[in-house]
């Protein structure tokens, strides 16, 4: 039976101060490199062994996956690193203060281009110091499909054609398959795969660093609900994701 782990990076320096972060690559705070290594501990505790991992092209994600493998002595399996598995690009707002964001538009505006699913933040200026222009990393990916802001719903017009070319391939060869990667776009994995509404997704936070196993179908369908490794933990986390730009 196929398995899939989600895996949301470690708290971010930016998720530490309150920043809008999307594409800037910004490293784990010591709290998210802890948060790593429990994943990964928690990992072989609960005696899951990947056979391939999945990262985006940003460092928190990749950085999490190999504190995450090295807890879980698992450092070996092989390796696939692709943008589209990258955070949501948030525009105009990458490096923005979620606090004063919210001060400065009020709670509807703040909360639309935060979780609305088709709207995104407005485009992120090229000379921005927080434009991903001339990133050497993004070098061999055609720069037209490359965003300058994206709602959930772009993400996901992105995501899935990975989904189904690599990811799904490997899990259809009954693979367990571990992916490190965003909290927006891992929320649009979860929409694919839960079928969740346009509205309800709204209300889905990922926590950090806490795997998510789905156990699949040859459909790829979920056999059951989805589940967190440390439920508690999760379900504080979320709550935490959720009240973000509201406290300091
Ligand atoms: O800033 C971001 O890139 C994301 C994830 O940290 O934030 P949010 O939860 O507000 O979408």
């Amino acid at each position: 039976m196929p398995k899939l782990v989600l895996v949301r990076h470690g708290q971010s320096d930016w998720n530490e101060k309150n920043l809008f972060t999307g594409w800037v690559d910004v490293r784990l705070s010591e709290t998210g490199e802890k948060e790593a290594k429990r994943a990964g501990e928690l990992l072989k505790e609960k005696g899951i062994v990947a056979d391939i991992l999945y990262t985006s092209k940003l460092s928190r994600a990749i950085q999490t996956a190999n504190i995450a493998l090295e807890a879980a002595d698992q450092l070996y399996i092989p390796v696939k690193r692709s943008w589209r598995l990258n955070e949501r690009h948030y525009g105009a707002l990458q490096g923005k203060d979620k606090a004063q964001t919210l001060e400065k538009y009020g709670k509807e505006q703040f909360q639309t281009w935060r979780r609305s699913f088709d709207v995104p933040p407005p485009v992120i200026e090229d000379h921005s110091e927080f434009s991903q222009i001339g990133d050497i990393r993004y070098k061999n990916v055609d720069p037209s499909v490359l965003p300058k802001t994206e709602s959930l719903a772009l993400v996901i017009d992105r995501l899935l054609p990975y989904w189904q070319d690599e990811i799904a391939a490997d899990l259809l060869d009954g693979k367990t398959v571990l992916i490190a990667a965003h909290g927006n776009s891992l929320r649009a994995l979860v929409k694919h795969l839960d079928n969740i509404s346009d509205e309800e997704i709204a209300g889905l936070n990922i926590p950090t660093g806490i795997p998510l196993v789905y156990e699949l179908d040859d459909q790829l369908k979920p056999t059951k609900p989805a589940y967190y490794l440390d439920p508690e933990a999760a379900a504080a986390g979320a709550a935490a994701v959720a009240a973000q730009g509201t406290k300091k």
